[in-house]
């Protein structure tokens, strides 16, 4: 038996991942994003036949991010292709750009945040995702490039939940060429995105080095197993941190209280585990603060203070760091009752479109007399979720003032997995 299988890249090995996935996700509705590059209308095909005579629905999404003067025609053109296979498609515009920060990362958290409030909305569990071999490969070199961790070098992983969604990327152990072959042979069209030959891009510049590392034997397969052995490593760190987090980790509604000296006796790479975790988990993160923020916070240890990373607050007492949500994060946040707010409250009660989630802030906990016998910080208070009728506070659940509602954290620090 080998050790390392080398993958079969054939069409029909392709075909076996994409039904298997859909498999999985049991009898509902499944969707595919769908770019309109040669990956991701492959994986329609694939997902087409994979759920052909099974009677269970298949949608299309693409999201417009309007930053090229071609995109509006290219999602009509990838509706039209839907169309013809008879997959309902939904074009979903984007035109959140401000003009500041990094346009790449904004584009693909809002594509994430559209596609998912659109399959919840219809009800979709699993939305398909056409990374490949190539992508892993080229996002290896260029984490590379930024003296990335076990973390950043481990891979893409096959199946993740963000935004309330599941998302699912059949094709990782697949080629490029491979799915393009496959297009030709059945007669189907892709679009060619004029930007995968412009060397501005890091992606293009990244797929020209693995090219020129050929001649040591350097390839996507090979990166591929590089990052599978990688991944390994990292599920066995994640592993001990969250054991060691289940120690020495408390907590306390939403805030996490951290045995900082019990931590101080385990290596460094196991405490920068715990308390990113711990950040990310306050913040509802979905990527990690800078590591040397982090190494910064535990090489700080020891001497009591505060610290703000992540939009958290980190407050240390003794052996005991408390970790809570900072009011600016999320003094500007205001969303309906019946939604998650802040990426983790539920608030039960009597719902009603009039009223809406927003930080308590000063201005509310100047109405809550009782908020000192809660036991809770009155900074952590300040970012907690309460009812708001305009500017009129109707209740604070964490304050002390319920008037018939409560609030709930939805997943729990230690039922949320260790890895980001
Ligand atoms: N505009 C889009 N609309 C719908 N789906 C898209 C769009 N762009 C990308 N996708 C989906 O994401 C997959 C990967 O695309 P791409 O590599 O361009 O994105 P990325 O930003 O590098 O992704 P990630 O951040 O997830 O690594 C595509 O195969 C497709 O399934």
């Amino acid at each position: 038996m080998s050790l390392n299988p080398k993958p079969d890249d054939s069409a029909a090995a392709a075909q076996a991942a994409v039904s298997t996935s859909i498999d999985q996700a049991g009898d509902g509705a499944v969707a595919v994003a769908v770019s309109g590059g040669g990956d991701s209308l492959a994986l329609l095909h694939l997902a087409c036949r994979a759920l052909a005579g099974t009677g269970r629905p298949l949608r299309a999404v693409t999201v417009d991010h309007g930053l090229r003067a071609e995109s509006a025609a290219e999602a009509a053109r990838v509706s039209r292709l839907c169309q013809a296979l008879g997959v309902p498609h939904a074009t979903l515009a984007w035109d959140g750009w401000t003009g500041r920060g990094n346009l790449q990362a904004q584009a693909r958290a809002a594509r994430y945040q559209l596609m998912a409030d659109w399959a919840l909305e219809q009800g979709i569990g699993m939305v398909l995702l056409g990374h490949t071999r190539d992508d892993q490969a080229e996002t290896f070199l260029m984490r590379l490039g930024r003296t990335a961790g076990v973390d950043g070098l481990s891979g893409m992983v096959a199946r993740f939940q963000r935004n309330g969604v599941t998302w699912c990327r059949p094709l990782l152990e697949f080629d490029r060429a491979t799915l393009r072959a496959f297009l030709r042979d059945i007669g189907a069209d892709w679009i060619e995105d004029p930007s995968n030959d412009d060397r501005r891009f890091e992606r293009v510049r990244a797929r020209a080095s693995l090219e020129a590392l050929a001649p040591l034997g350097i390839d996507a397969a090979i990166l591929s197993r590089v990052m599978q052995q990688i991944s390994q490593a990292r599920e066995a760190l994640d592993a001990c941190a969250a054991a060691l987090a289940r120690d020495l980790v408390r907590q306390e509604q939403g805030d996490l209280v951290l045995d900082w000296a019990g931590l101080a006796a385990h290596p460094l790479e196991l405490r920068r585990r715990v308390l990113v975790a711990a950040l990310m988990w306050v913040a509802s993160a979905a990527y990690p603060p800078r590591r040397e923020d982090v190494l910064s916070l535990l090489s700080d240890g020891g001497a009591d203070g505060q610290h703000t990373v992540l939009g958290c607050v980190l407050r240390q007492k003794g052996h005991a760091l408390r970790i809570f949500r900072e009011f600016n994060a999320v003094r500007d946040l205001r969303g309906p009752t019946d939604r998650v707010w802040d990426g983790r409250w539920r608030l039960d009660g009597p719902h009603d479109p009039a009223l809406s989630i927003a930080a308590l802030g000063e201005a509310g906990l100047r109405f809550c007399p009782d908020w000192r016998e809660t036991g809770h910080l009155r900074a952590a208070l300040l970012a907690s979720p309460a009812i708001w009728r305009g500017d009129t506070l109707v209740a604070a659940p964490l304050a002390g003032s319920g008037q018939g509602w409560s609030a709930r954290i939805v997943a729990d620090f230690h039922d949320r997995a260790l890895s980001h």
